[in-house]
């Protein structure tokens, strides 16, 4: 998570990229110029060791110029050419000369036969020198001969080498003649070959790691010694070339840098080399150099990326910021960035004005929505009000449909559910219920004599007096024109009877509107346990009204005994 949170940094994956290409791109170029300065210090290096070869050839052609001067000079200075070969001047001279020059070994002369006559030290001094080469050639002309170990002189002088290198020497002769230009011997002198391993000492320090070998013209290695008849040497170089770069005879790749000794016709060769692995270390440093220049550089660049795209990024983070906390709720959040670049600030501009415009929406929304809810709850008020009197009205309604209008007193619909109630009631609970049946007497005659109008007074009359007479429990009802029922639960026969007398007395000692006295006639029945419906009752109680018609009217007359 961490990670993936990290590689969704724009930060960082910016300086990555920028660092890498970078990086890309420092490699390219270090192996690009890896190629060049490999070339180029081949060169270098090749031609600085076919300068010291050159430097080194130089120093021995020098000196062997030099010995051989020296020889040709003394063998023609006066001594050599009057005073007597085996004589004490002669000698002298030999003495200084080998002590000018600490590298002669020897130095002598022998006379035309071959004989050394005089030599300094007295080395040698009687021993034939006919079949030497220095002797042979040095007869006709001045010579310098090759190296060549000692012959003669190995008997005779001590050998300092630890390594029990020979002594080896390089003779230089020259023919000695007389005012007449006879010959009279042939001077020379061996110099030790030490000169020349001193020459390279001093123009090769030893830690340099380089190697320095001289070959002759046949190709044979003369030094250094621990090489000679070891290793071989390679061939000559053209002309053209003064360094290589390739195999060694025996092995190893190597540098190598090569001058020729142009003195004496002798032919050697200066080699100077160094093991390619070596010649090339600095180019390895170069290398190691470049590439840790490259990652410090891309280190560099990537941390100055990293600031540069941090710069980008906060007023960035700052905006989503901002957003994340609008989104949460804080309306008046600040939209200012810190720093950023001008299409960030306009950016940062635009949010602003869209948070603005968003918010301003959506208060309106918000009031809509308000006035939305105080509309729906006035309407719900209103119709909550209409309900509730509408509920007043079918009451009402209710009510009157089981009212009459006229005297106020229950009607007849509203008698006969009372009745199916009260039956149930009896049937389930047993308790009994009467029924009167009252009819006003001789109504007709009080509509003809008195009116319609006096006639509904009556009516009205006759109500009041049913309603102070009944008990609260009783039900009261016209049932129908001049005609009212009593319901009285909970009373059998006899308290009917005795209610329907009270109730017939009261009417006939009342005094009617506009009529005065008048009378009813009253049927009374119960309920009866085979009663199917409480019509049955009402039946029995209007015969028995009949009969009180009947037998007389102003009376009461309960049901027939069955
Ligand atoms: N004023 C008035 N008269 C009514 C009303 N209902 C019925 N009547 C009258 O009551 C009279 C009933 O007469 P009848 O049935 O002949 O009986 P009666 O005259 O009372 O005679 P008996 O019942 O035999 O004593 C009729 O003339 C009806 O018009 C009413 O609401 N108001």
């Amino acid at each position: 998570m961490i990670r993936r949170a990290l590689l969704d940094s724009f930060r960082l994956r910016l300086a990555a990229l920028f660092g890498g290409l970078f990086l890309v791109s420092a490699l390219l170029a270090a192996v690009c110029l890896d190629q060049v300065l490999s070339d180029r210090i081949v060169r270098d290096q090749g031609e600085a060791m076919s300068s010291l070869a050159g430097s080194i050839a130089k120093a021995i052609e020098a000196n062997l110029r030099e010995r051989h001067r020296e020889v040709l000079l003394l063998a023609q200075t006066p001594t050599y050419i009057r005073a007597p070969l085996d004589g004490d001047d002669l000698r002298q001279s030999l003495e200084r000369t080998k002590q000018a020059y600490k590298y002669y070994a020897w130095i002598g002369i022998a006379d035309a036969q071959g004989k050394i006559v005089s030599a300094a030290g007295g080395m040698l001094v009687g021993q034939s020198a006919a079949k030497r080469p220095w002797f042979i050639h040095g007869q006709h002309a001045p010579f310098v001969g090759d190296i060549h170990q000692a012959v003669l002189l190995a008997k005779l002088m001590p050998n300092p080498s630890p390594q029990g290198e020979p002594l080896r020497f390089v003779d230089f002769a020259s023919p000695v003649y007389d005012p007449s230009g006879k010959l009279r011997g042939v001077l020379a002198t061996h110099a030790l070959w030490d000169w020349v391993e001193d020459i390279i000492r001093e123009r090769l320090p030893a830690q340099s790691g380089l190697e320095t070998f001289i070959v002759d013209r046949h190709g044979n290695l003369l030094s250094p010694f621990e090489a000679v008849g070891k290793m071989q040497a390679p061939a000559p170089m053209p002309a053209a070339l003064t360094f290589r770069l390739g195999p060694w005879p025996g092995g190893g790749d190597y540098l190598y840098g090569e001058s020729r000794v142009q003195e004496a016709g002798l032919g050697w060769r200066v080699i100077v080399r160094q093991p390619k692995q070596q010649a090339l270390a600095t180019l390895n440093r170069l290398r190691g150099a470049l590439m840790l220049l490259g990652l410090a550089a891309s280190a560099l660049l990537m941390a100055a990326v990293y600031r540069l795209a941090t710069s980008f990024s906060r007023p960035l983070e700052q905006l989503a910021g901002t957003a994340q906390r609008v989104g949460g709720g804080e309306e008046d959040a600040d939209w200012a960035i810190r720093g950023g670049t001008q299409e960030l600030r306009q950016l940062s501009e635009a949010m602003r004005n869209m948070t603005s415009s968003l918010l301003a929406r959506k208060q309106q929304l918000a009031d809509v929505n308000a006035n939305l809810e105080q509309m729906v709850a006035d309407r719900t008020e209103q119709l909550r009000e209409s309900n509730h009197l509408l509920l007043r009205k079918a009451a009402e309604l209710a009510l009157q449909a089981r009212q009459d209008a006229l005297t106020g007193l229950h009607n007849r619909m509203a008698a006969n559910e009372q009745l199916q109630e009260e039956h149930l009631r009896y049937k389930r609970a047993g308790a009994p219920y009467a029924v009167l049946l009252l009819d006003v007497d001789h109504f007709k005659r009080v509509n003809d004599t008195f009116g319609h109008d006096a006639g509904d007074r009556v009516l009205r009359h006759i109500a009041d007096t049913l309603r102070d007479s009944a008990r609260a429990t009783d039900f009261v009802a016209r049932y129908g024109g001049e005609e009212f029922l009593l319901l009285l639960p909970a009373t059998d026969a006899a308290g009917a009877a005795v209610l329907a007398e009270k109730i017939r007395a009261a009417v006939e000692q009342s005094q009617a509107p506009d009529v005065g006295r008048i009378t009813i006639s009253i049927g009374l029945a119960t309920a009866d346990a085979a009663d199917a419906q409480p019509e049955a009752a009402v039946k029995r109680a209007d015969l028995a009204l009949y009969r009180a018609k009947a037998g007389g009217r102003n009376r009461v007359e309960a049901e027939a005994a069955s």
